[in-house]
């Protein structure tokens, strides 16, 4: 270890053959999305992004199910300029369904004290919001990333921690480039364990694992998870896979598989690091909860049955309207071009009476 206002509800047109809430429920089978398309989704735009576009986005997300939405950070404005007005966004938010949690990055004191400042002004968001904090597994990272080494960072960030928890807010730790680092190539599993169990140690809840490249595959996200697992519970871990080369969802699979509950995904694929040259997005919301269709896997939400899989299908497509994109879920594509092709054909039908 190292020392130191509610959306229209929109109607699916097709229903799965089977509801989650028909899938065997057992507790130890119950996988919690963090819905992380608003932060991580969006923090690599290159357009500015509307507070009330942000907003409807995260409100959109909540009542398709989604129960952790990633809100925003509380990060230099100068670093990543996309996540600048988060305040703004978060206090411009409707009500959202009970339960709903918004964890927000923040990189030091400054960015918690930010926080601090918005829960005082605005003391209705106090039970929803929650911090995530921020490192590597390689120095290189950490200095493209917070301007610092990994010890710095970690250093800097125990007494943020400290003073969330003391102030009753709970706090996630994100490891990034644990399986690759972009700038230094394959990273060694025990840098992670040691990072992990520091963060823990420090009272983090949960340790999210970043493959932030993206070149993670079963095998060596596997072997990452056996050897953070000797040093973290299970329980305290989540996956955070992005889509790079398409391992995203085995790697999810894979996480499932050595005991993790929580996995991090973003809407219709959106996103990328800003500082993990060529990254693609994380994967997409729609393609986990297709992948589980049928699983013993059960996925948590805000609404009876978990997340709707055809509400996030139509929050995918509307967020990619409104960047201009193309929707990088595989199901979101599909699911998109099926009702396309049923439109069709009740057209046709329609025009022969
Ligand atoms: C940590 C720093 C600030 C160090 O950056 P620095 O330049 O060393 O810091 P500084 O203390 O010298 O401050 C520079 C300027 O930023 C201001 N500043 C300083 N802190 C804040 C703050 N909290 N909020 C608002 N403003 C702030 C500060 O006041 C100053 O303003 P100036 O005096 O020049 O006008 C910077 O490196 C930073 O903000 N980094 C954040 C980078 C980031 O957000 N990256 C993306 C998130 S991580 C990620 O995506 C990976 C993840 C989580 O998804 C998992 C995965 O995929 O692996």
């Amino acid at each position: 270890m190292f020392r130191v206002a509610r959306p229209p509800r929109l109607r699916p047109r097709i229903r799965p053959t089977r509801s989650y809430a028909s899938v065997s429920a057992d507790p130890a089978n119950l996988v919690t999305l963090v819905e992380v398309g608003p932060r991580d989704g969006l923090q690599n735009e290159k357009a500015a992004i509307p507070v009330d576009v942000k907003a409807e986005l995260i409100t959109r997300l909540a009542h398709a199910g989604a129960q952790v939405v990633e809100a925003g950070s509380f990060v230099s404005p100068k670093w990543v300029p996309q996540m600048a007005g988060t305040d703004s966004v978060l206090t411009s938010l409707p009500s959202l369904p009970p339960g709903t949690r918004l964890p927000v990055l923040v990189p030091n004191q400054k960015g918690l004290d930010s926080v601090f400042s918005l829960l005082d002004a605005h003391p209705h968001l106090r039970p929803a919001i929650e911090v995530s904090v921020f490192t590597a597994a390689t120095d290189a990272f950490t200095r493209a990333n917070l301007n610092c080494t990994v010890p710095e960072s970690l250093q800097r960030l125990e007494p943020v921690i400290r003073s969330a928890t003391d102030a009753g807010l709970r706090v996630r730790g994100y490891v990034s480039v644990v399986v690759a680092c972009p700038y230094t190539g394959r990273v060694e599993a025990k840098r992670v364990r040691d990072v992990s169990e520091t963060l823990a140690s420090m009272g983090c809840y949960e340790i999210s694992l970043g493959d932030t490249v993206g070149m993670g595959t079963p095998t060596t996200v596997g072997a990452m998870l056996e050897e953070v697992k000797k040093g973290v519970p299970v329980e305290k871990l989540a996956g955070h896979f992005h889509d790079t080369y398409g391992t995203a969802i085995s790697n999810v699979l894979t996480a499932l598989s050595h005991g993790i509950r929580t996995i991090d995904a973003s809407v219709a694929g959106l996103g990328g690091c800003p500082y993990s040259p060529g990254a693609t997005g994380n994967v997409a919301t729609e393609d986990v909860l297709y992948a589980l269709r049928d699983s013993p896997y059960h996925v948590a939400g805000t609404r009876s049955g978990g997340i709707d899989l055809h509400e996030m299908v139509e929050v995918g497509v509307w967020i990619s309207e409104k960047l201009g994109r193309d929707v990088a879920s595989r199901a979101g594509k599909a699911i998109q071009a099926r009702r396309a092709w049923e439109e069709s054909q009740k057209q046709k039908e329609g025009s022969k009476l």
